[in-house]
Parts: structure tokens; C-alpha cells; sequence
């Protein structure tokens, strides 16, 4: 029987090798690395319970979509995202004001992933800080109100909203990480902070560069 790999169990190790790979000697992100980041948290999500599959469907979904465009023809235009931002500009290949005839552009497409590696950085930041008494689902929501929210129509916000509160407590969070003692969790956040961040601002940088910050 095939197992998507979204099914598979997690292990915050493995998110923290993806993500590692992910940057190049000169800055560059690699877009399969970056996908194989995403794959790994969405799987993390996955083993939290089914309030969050509409969440995971469409993370899955946008992955999806920049999977095909490595895999497609012009794929060799994406093997970075830096390649990806330069490929599809230059061949206008984006919307850049209004939804119109590239609504699976790249650019379009990971700037919504690269939004949630914001919360994601914010989370982690609180969860690094957490104590045992911390609670998951509040330090979710202000990593989100921080960051996604902003993006997110009144629904979206509210459904998500709904959804952390079913966040299981620190101790389960932690077991789920799969990396063993909190000593060794907060070991490995503290190993994987650093890099995420710095994804995430090498991407930022690029896009506010190339004026794409705010696609439709
Ligand atoms: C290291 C382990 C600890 C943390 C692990 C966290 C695992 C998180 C895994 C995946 C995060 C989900 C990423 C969601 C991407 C959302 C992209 C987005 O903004 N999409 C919206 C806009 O798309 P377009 O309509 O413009 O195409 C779309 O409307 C969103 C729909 C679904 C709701 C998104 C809610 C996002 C909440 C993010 C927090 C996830 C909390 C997970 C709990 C651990």
C-alpha cells in the first residue's frame, strides 16, 4: 500500500536537516529543500488530530503546485527561489495587482507558505521560552495574530482560531516533536530557530526587492 509522505511520522530532526539544506554558500533557497521543510511541519500537523486538516489541505495544496512547477518543463527555472522570482517576473508570469491568469504563480504561491514560516518563527520563539505551565494554544494565536492574521479574511480567522484551541498541551506538543526529553526539544529549537529565520528573511529581503510583498 503507497503512504503519502505527509503520513509518515515526524520528527523535528528532520525538519531541522531540510531546513539546513535549504540555503546556499551564496544565500540562495533551494525550492525542493524549502517544499521538503513544509512537508515535514504539515506532517507534524497531521499527527495533531483532524481540526486541522483544513489547514493541511491547503499547505498541501500550495506545495503541490510549486512541486509541479520543479517538476514541469521549466523546471530548471526553479530550482531556487531566487531563479523562480527572476524566471517568472521576467516572463510575466505573475499577477501583480489583481487575480487574474496566474493564480498558481510561484512567486504567488510560496509568498502564502513563506507568510506561515513567520508564525512559525514566532511560535517557535515562544515555545523556546515556554515554561511547563505555558499554554501551546495562546502562544499559537499570538504568534498568528502577529502574523498570518493580517493576511486572513474574518472566516479563515475564525475557524483558525477555533482550530488551536484544540492544541494539545506542552508536554504532548513536546512528545509529538518526537526528539525526546524537553531539554532535547528546547535543544533542537534552539538549533532550529536560526535557520528558519534566516529563510524566512532571505526570502523576505528578495521579495520587498523585487516589490512582490503584497501579491494578489
Ligand atoms: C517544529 C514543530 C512545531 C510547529 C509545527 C507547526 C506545523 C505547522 C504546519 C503547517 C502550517 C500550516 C501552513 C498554512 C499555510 C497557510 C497559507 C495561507 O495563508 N493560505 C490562505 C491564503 O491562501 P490563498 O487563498 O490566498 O490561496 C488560505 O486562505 C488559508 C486557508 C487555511 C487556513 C490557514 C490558517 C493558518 C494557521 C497557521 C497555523 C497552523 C497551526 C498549526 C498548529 C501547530
Amino acid at each position: 500500500m503507497a503512504v503519502a509522505l505527509e503520513d509518515l511520522k515526524f520528527t523535528l530532526q528532520e525538519v531541522l536537516d531540510t531546513f539546513k539544506s535549504c540555503l546556499s554558500e551564496h544565500k540562495e533557497v533551494f525550492l525542493e529543500h524549502y517544499v521538503a521543510g513544509w512537508r515535514g511541519l504539515v506532517r507534524f500537523m497531521n499527527c495533531l488530530g483532524s481540526v486541522f486538516s483544513f489547514i493541511s489541505k491547503d499547505a498541501v495544496n500550495k506545495i503541490q503546485i510549486l512541486v509541479n512547477h520543479l517538476n514541469g518543463e521549466n523546471g530548471a527555472h526553479y530550482v531556487t527561489i531566487q531563479s523562480m522570482v527572476k524566471y517568472e517576473l521576467d516572463s510575466q508570469l505573475v499577477d501583480l495587482t489583481k487575480r487574474g491568469s496566474f493564480p498558481e504563480s510561484g512567486c504567488r504561491t510560496l509568498l502564502r507558505l513563506h507568510r506561515a514560516l513567520r508564525w512559525l518563527e514566532l511560535f517557535l520563539e515562544r515555545l523556546q521560552t515556554s515554561t511547563e505551565d505555558s499554554n501551546t494554544s495562546v502562544m499559537c494565536s499570538e504568534a498568528y495574530n502577529e502574523s498570518l492574521a493580517q493576511h486572513h479574511a474574518w472566516i479563515i480567522r475564525k475557524a483558525a482560531g477555533t482550530a488551536f484551541w484544540a492544541l494539545p498541551g506542552r508536554a504532548t506538543f513536546f512528545d509529538v516533536m518526537n526528539v525526546g526529553s524537553p531539554e532535547q526539544v528546547m535543544a533542537v529549537l534552539g538549533d532550529t530557530l536560526p535557520l528558519i529565520s534566516e529563510v524566512y528573511q532571505v526570502t523576505e529581503d528578495l521579495y520587498a526587492q523585487n516589490n512582490i510583498l503584497e501579491l494578489p
